[in-house]
């Protein structure tokens, strides 16, 4: 795996690691329009992105992803057969995913180095990322944080946070989608671009101005208390009083986050400010590199340490369970994977110039316990799907 710290090169040193921008957005702030427009506009720049789409629910994209989570989830399927409703199926669905990010990574990987056989075809700079509108389950959920640190460990990663601007407007709205941000970017701990959209509407100057002027937003803050904006009686609970007061001690502890983002308008309609938004990547990603690379690598290092000490563990204790019930029928990791199997097929990459070895297959997904045991015994860098087969059956056994 490359290791976004190994300066800004390949392993084998032969070009720029590509930049990893995450897209984030409200249903409705005009995440899947900005998406179509960033892709359009690196196209006529003819450096092409790698796109994934990481929405299992999405119906139709208005543009084609490289590696797109539909192909490998079945999101209807996997509501019908764990019977769980949207918010679940998305996050099962992305749990399933998960287990494959090791593929993903290796694609990345590929595509991201000069091809000897294929001289002409440049590496990729910029991988960018569709994440689901219910912005709590990807960020909230065990399979977001894997995705994104997996994605963080290997390349420069930068949240790009789509706000609808007109619906930003007031006081209250602003605030409260300031502070949706600044839990994503504790949250992720990673760089973070405010893309004010839909700017043709409405102009993001005031955002820009109660950003970087405090005075600012408690005067506009004192206009909508005076214009009973906030609706309530003063005193009881959550009238002009309470919320002004709230908004106003908010607004003093966010002054500071602010600082860390960089705010860009654009409308992703008129394809205005998207030169920004880049200058804005390009200078998140070298703070990605500057500030974010030795804490994630202390994390990095910390995770495998643990991750070596419970899989040790693991397999002494299934050293001790065969030794006492003999092998393991080869059924029960069949069943196991049979469940999976339904809603979970092999991870396609699309790809015009690319061999079908790049179509991977689940062989090792498919192999019994047994050899997964022997490989893990070999392997001491296995991958997240054998885990995860392994914790299955000792959770089974317990
Ligand atoms: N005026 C204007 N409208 C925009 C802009 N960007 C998106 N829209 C509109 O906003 C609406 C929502 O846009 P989408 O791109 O579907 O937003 P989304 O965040 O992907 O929404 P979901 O698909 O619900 O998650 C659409 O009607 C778009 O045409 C913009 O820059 N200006």
């Amino acid at each position: 795996m490359a290791s976004a710290s190994s300066s800004a090169t390949d392993p084998a040193g032969q070009s720029e690691l590509p930049v990893v921008v995450v897209c984030i957005g409200m249903a409705g702030s005009g995440k899947t329009t900005f998406m179509q427009r960033i892709i359009a506009h690196l196209h006529a720049k003819k450096e092409p992105p790698y796109v994934i789409n990481l929405d299992p629910a999405v119906t139709n994209t208005s543009f084609q992803s490289n590696i797109d989570i539909r192909d490998s989830v079945n999101y209807k399927k996997v509501m019908e057969e764990y019977r769980l409703g949207p918010n679940g199926g998305i996050t099962t669905s992305l749990n399933l995913f998960a287990t494959k990010v090791d593929q993903i990574l290796g694609l990345l990987e590929k595509r991201a180095a000069l091809d000897p056989a294929n001289p002409t075809r440049k590496p990729i700079k910029h991988i960018l990322v569709d994440t689901p509108g219910q912005i709590e389950v990807f960020m909230w959920s065990a399979s977001g944080t894997i995705l994104l640190d997996s994605l963080a460990s290997s390349f420069p990663t930068v949240i790009a946070y789509i706000i609808d601007t007109p619906r930003t407007s007031s006081t209250a709205t602003f605030m409260s989608n300031m502070l949706y941000a600044c839990s994503i970017m504790y949250k992720s701990k990673l760089p973070m671009i405010l893309a004010f959209n839909k700017t043709d509407v409405k102009d993001a100057s005031f955002a820009q101005e109660w950003m970087t002027d405090l005075d600012a937003f408690q005067e506009a803050l004192h206009g909508d208390e005076n214009r009973n904006a906030f609706g309530g009686v003063e005193g009881e609970g959550a009238g002009t009083g309470y919320m002004s007061s709230l908004l106003n001690s908010m607004s003093l502890m966010l002054h500071e986050f602010y600082h860390h983002l960089n705010l860009v308008s654009v409308s992703a309609l008129q394809g205005i400010g998207i030169d920004e938004f880049f200058e804005a990547v390009k200078e998140k990603a070298e703070e990605f590199k500057r500030d974010y690379q030795p804490e994630l690598e202390r994390r990095r290092a910390e995770r495998e340490e643990d991750k070596k000490r419970r899989r040790e563990k693991e397999l002494e204790k299934m050293m001790k369970g065969m030794s006492m019930g003999g092998a393991v029928p080869s059924s029960a990791a069949g069943e196991a994977k049979d469940e999976d199997d339904d809603a979970l097929g092999p991870l396609r990459e699309l790809s015009s110039d690319e061999d079908s070895d790049d179509e991977i297959d689940d062989e090792q997904d498919r192999e019994g316990l047994q050899a997964r045991y022997e490989a893990a015994m070999q392997q001491q860098e296995d991958s997240i799907t054998a885990d995860a087969s392994f914790a299955k059956y000792l959770h089974t056994q317990r």
